[in-house]
């Protein structure tokens, strides 16, 4: 006797109702006896059952209301899912990922991650893993390299799901344990320690974009690693907002580095240093390492607040966690020391002030003396002499242009806010120089001289936009209209032209092409970048002047416009010359342009070049190795942060456009960033500014379930008769597919 199969069917009121398949129509409509309804019979083609062996119903459940796609239907499911737990959907082949700020039993079990190997999408439930492992076997069936972009908001989850991923790809594909996966794995402790800060959206906020690549030999098992990172956010290494923190690695030093080290490094707690105590100064603690702290180590805010809880984070025990992972790269005791002290003469040089100099004519600016002990530290951990820094500080050296001999190198006294600014650029030069070498430095451990295909991971920050707008949002906006158009192209432009091909009557859909847009801003000579490099060249660059140049060479244009435009109040009061508006493909932003052009330039003035360049200390000199560039002794150099940007991100995009990608669209619930908390509205924007809406139109009128031959071959040869069932899957679709349609056209 035949068996008969127990199966899931959609019900429009009742939503999934299980089963037993009772006959098959040569259409495939099959009819199904229900086992506890109150339908007698049902009727449903083959192609729209679950089968019961596959799937529970806690899978299906909430799936009825997508049978309308569309914003509204697609956030209710997103809300049914997440109010059970299930964090993770499929829009297709994309996954939604909302952040449930609260670990969720056995989600990422190793046991998990067996349950997902070799499954094709959909027969698990929708999860980072089936992502990651649909990865792996695209790379294999189809011999070509593979991407997964993660995307979202602050703290919607992109760091945590790279993470998964990542481990995903080591513990099935790495030789069990071994050293060039731990490596890789250990890559995350150390560049959250350096590249991560307390921000008010996000304890653990990566302020760098990052894609992580892990590479396979022709056997595909893991061989190796390459890591390529974006733009490190350098303002915060010399201040932060009132409730934010410095990058992690500081007060890892004060609360978790031994106190031999502390002591060789003179740190001591986060109110005695300029650099930190502006924002927050509390530690991240646990019950357990709270009491490992000494009083000394502690700001006042930590003695009469207590310490800060994350699940996530420690500073006593990240030190530890930091440097095993460091040691674990290769790295020895001594390049390790190297790293601290480079951290530490960061946070002695932002002790550094000054004061006005009575005694210097032309206005110049002196160290107060209460900062002369921290002179004296920064110069001893730098490696430079005490007289040479304070000259290099307060002084600069200019070549004459005019009077007196052309082209003699005269000393120019500088100002308070100037030797300020320049104490910052030396201090942001040596952190971001430090943190490109420990990125290049765990680059070197992970070698992979015999890869032959890899899977490469990018977690960069999503679109933003806040009160004020500045370089950085600029920036990102910018990588994220370029990754938009991205998406456009694979999941908009290629499933319309596959329609095509295959002359399916769907009908099109329009989504807005953002290339005017990327234009706009890296067009060669007269994009924003271009006139903001111009603008960093001429003797005096002027932000009103940058501003004005981009308004006139843009006038008319649909995606710029003046900032009193906008609808927003806080925007309009913004005069024409001091900002701009672009209309990006998820929104208007306007721009405040006053710090472009210094954000835009990496150079340090060449007193201050020179100075690293020659210092005692060999790991600092390599952090600066000699520019062609900056030859030109006493000419303020410049190097465009923007052009730089804008390579890296060419180079990112043709990587991604030789590679098969897959899509992560990571969402955050709630702006308190606690766990059960669903914020529809804000929910809603996130996935309409990660071009999901347009996603629903498609789908909704396309074709977005796709079945292998052999799959659907799999459904149906159980009831077939010998002959058809020894069809070859292909054959048998497509003599499946002709006699369906007669069917059709005989009734
Ligand atoms: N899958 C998850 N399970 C449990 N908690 C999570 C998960 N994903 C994220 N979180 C929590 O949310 C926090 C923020 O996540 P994450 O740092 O990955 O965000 P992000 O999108 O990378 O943010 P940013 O752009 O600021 O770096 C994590 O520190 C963790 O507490």
């Amino acid at each position: 006797m035949m068996e008969r199969q127990k199966v899931w069917v959609p019900d429009p009121v009742e939503g999934f109702i299980l089963g037993t398949i009772q006959d098959i129509g040569h259409d495939g409509e099959a009819t199904i006896l229900p086992v506890e309804s109150k339908h007698s019979r049902l009727t449903c083609n083959l192609e729209r059952v679950y089968y019961a062996e596959q799937h529970d119903k806690t899978d299906f459940d909430d799936n009825c209301a997508l049978m309308y796609l569309n914003p509204a239907t697609l956030l209710n499911n997103i809300r049914t899912r997440y109010d059970k737990d299930k964090i993770y959907t499929y829009v297709a082949n994309i996954l939604i990922a909302v952040n449930p700020y609260f670990e969720i039993r056995d989600l990422y079990s190793s046991m998990t991650i067996k349950s997902y190997q070799g499954k094709s999408l959909g027969v698990m439930p929708p999860h980072v893993f089936a992502i990651a492992d649909k990865s792996f076997r695209d790379m294999k069936v189809l011999k070509q390299s593979q991407s997964i972009i993660v995307s979202g908001e602050s703290g919607a989850g992109k760091t945590e799901s790279t993470k998964y991923l990542l481990r995903y790809l080591c513990e099935l594909w790495g030789t069990t344990a071994g050293p060039i996966e731990q490596k890789i794995l250990d890559a995350n402790p150390v560049m959250e320690a350096f590249g991560n800060a307390k921000t008010t959206r996000n304890n653990n906020s990566s302020r760098f974009g990052k894609f992580m690549e892990v590479h396979f030999d022709n056997r595909y098992q893991v061989v190796g690693g390459f890591i390529s990172h974006y733009l490190l956010e350098k303002s915060r290494i010399c201040r932060q907002s009132e409730h934010e923190r410095n990058y992690h690695v500081f007060y890892l030093l004060c609360a978790g580095a031994p106190e031999s080290l502390r002591e060789q490094l003179n740190i001591t707690k986060p109110d005695d240093f300029h650099y930190l105590n502006h924002g927050c100064t509390q530690y991240f603690t646990t019950n357990a390492t709270e009491k490992q702290l000494n009083n000394s180590q502690k700001s006042q805010n930590h003695l009469s607040k207590g310490g800060l809880r994350d699940t996530m984070l420690d500073d006593v025990e990240d030190f530890k966690n930091m440097d095993t992972a460091l040691n674990r790269l290769g790295l020895s005791d001594s390049e390790r020391l190297n790293i601290y002290t480079m951290v530490a003469a960061v946070l002695h040089l932002g002790n550094v002030a000054f004061e006005d100099n009575p005694e210097d004519t032309k206005g110049g600016c002196k160290v107060c003396a209460n900062s002369e002990k921290s002179l004296s530290i920064a110069a001893k951990l730098m490696g430079v002499d005490p007289g040479e820094l304070r000259q290099a500080l307060v002084s600069r050296v200019m070549q004459s242009s005019r009077g007196g001999l052309k082209g003699t190198v005269i000393m120019v006294p500088l100002k308070v806010y100037e030797a300020n600014n320049a104490r910052d650029a030396l201090a942001k030069a040596v952190y971001s120089n430090l943190f490109d070498h420990i990125v290049q430095r765990i680059n070197k451990s992970i070698p992979f001289k015999a890869s032959s295909y890899y899977i490469g991971v990018l977690d960069i920050a999503g679109f933003e936009y806040f009160t004020v707008n500045s370089f950085e949002q600029f920036c990102i906006n910018y990588c994220n209209e370029k990754l938009q158009q991205f998406f456009n192209e694979r999941i908009l432009k290629d499933e319309q032209d596959l329609y095509q091909r295959e002359a399916l009557q769907v009908p099109k859909i329009d989504f807005r092409d953002n290339q005017d847009c990327i234009d706009l801003i890296e067009c060669k000579g007269t994009g924003i970048f271009s006139i903001l490099d111009e603008e960093s060249k001429l003797p005096k660059p002027s932000p009103e002047h940058f501003t004005m140049e981009v308004h006139q060479k843009w006038a008319g244009h649909f995606r710029l416009a003046l900032p009193r435009t906008s609808r927003l109040k806080a925007h309009r009061d913004t005069r024409d010359n001091e900002g701009f508006m672009i209309r990006h493909f998820a929104g208007a932003v306007c721009y405040r342009t006053g710090e472009f052009i210094e954000k835009n330039n990496d150079a340090l003035h060449a007193s201050l070049e020179s100075l690293v360049q020659e210092s005692r200390n060999p790991f600092l000199q390599s952090l600066f190795p000699s520019s062609n560039m900056s030859q030109q002794k006493g000419k303020l150099t410049f190097s465009s942060v923007g052009s730089k940007f804008k390579t890296q991100l060419g180079e990112l995009m043709d990587k991604l456009k030789s590679t098969g990608t897959n899509f992560i669209r990571c969402i955050k619930p709630n702006q308190k960033m606690v766990d059960h908390q669903f914020e529809g509205g804000s929910i809603l924007s996130q996935l309409e500014c990660s071009g999901m809406t347009s996603v629903m139109e498609l789908m909704q009128n396309g074709f977005p379930s796709r079945v292998q031959f052999a799959d659907l071959y799999k459904m149906y040869h159980k009831f077939l008769p010998p002959k058809l069932a020894s069809l070859e899957p292909r054959v048998f679709c497509k003599v499946r597919q002709i006699v369906y349609k007669e069917l059709i056209c005989i009734n």
